[in-house]
């Protein structure tokens, strides 16, 4: 396998050195533009290196992709964010490009030679520490892939849906979670207020403990709120480090 070197300069630029030849394998979060650039940079140096070697093939994983979210222009003369960022992706020509969970198919759309990594190994592992919870999906964006998931694992799955009346959300759960402890399956969580509310509402149905799995475990706005009623969460490095009691997490291999 091919290895490179990264160097930052003081100005900000980034530069690549491919310093053994080979296959190239590139994983990175993906959750910054300077990511990317880094890989334009090492891929860049990689195909100057194998013009005479055809056959190298050239992979890049992305671990938590920046402005997955941004899946369509919301607003007439709005940037569709998504689209810049997966045609800077595949004007690096990659011969395989790997997504873990992205938030919705759209990504995988929009990027060439493109396939989803499954979320299911993770939520698998929370599932059976937790000892056989129920899962919850939160939402209509959620439910299809967390629906395969609990057929996977023969668990219970309580769909919930949210609904915006005179712009105050309602949440409403569609099945019995009395007496009983649950997982909610998400993509990512940023603020995380969804799922501080629809933890309340679960718990004023009868929930016992309620617990959140999100793949991209941003939580940009801290813990404290969550904590109010969700008791513990599961998610992954995809998006950055956490060190705390109330967090596990699921470490990815290989991140540059
Ligand atoms: O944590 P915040 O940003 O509040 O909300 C996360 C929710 O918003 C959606 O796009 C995600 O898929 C998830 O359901």
């Amino acid at each position: 396998m091919m290895k490179y070197e990264i160097k930052d300069f003081n100005d900000g630029q980034i530069a690549a050195k491919i310093v053994e030849s080979g296959d190239l394998h590139i994983k990175i979060r993906g959750n910054s533009y300077k990511d990317l650039f880094k890989v334009a940079s090492i891929k860049e140096a990689w195909d100057a290196e194998n013009t005479t070697n055809k056959l190298g093939v050239a992979q890049l994983t992305i671990f938590c992709l920046i402005g997955q979210r941004s899946d369509r222009r919301f607003n007439k003369g709005e940037s569709f964010d998504l689209k810049v960022i997966c045609n800077f992706i595949n004007s690096m020509n990659f011969d395989k490009v790997y997504i873990l969970h992205p938030h919705s198919p759209i990504s995988l759309a929009l990027i060439n030679n493109s396939e989803k990594i499954s979320h299911f190994s993770f939520v698998e592992k929370a599932f059976h520490t937790i000892g056989n919870p129920v899962l919850v999906s939160p939402d209509a964006g959620a439910y299809k892939t967390t629906h395969e998931i609990a057929e996977k694992l023969n668990a219970d799955l309580v769909p919930s849906n949210k609904v915006r009346v005179n712009g105050a959300p309602i949440i409403s759960i569609q099945g019995d979670v009395k007496g009983k402890e649950c997982l909610i399956v998400d993509d990512l969580a940023d603020g995380g207020r969804t799922f501080k509310f629809l933890a309340e509402a679960l718990k004023k149905q009868g929930a016992t403990k309620v617990n959140l799995y999100v793949t991209h475990g941003q939580f940009n706005y801290g813990f404290e709120e969550l904590k109010e009623t969700i008791d513990h969460i599961y998610c992954t490095n995809s998006f950055k480090e956490i060190t705390s009691d109330y967090v596990t997490q699921y470490k990815l291999e290989g991140i540059l």
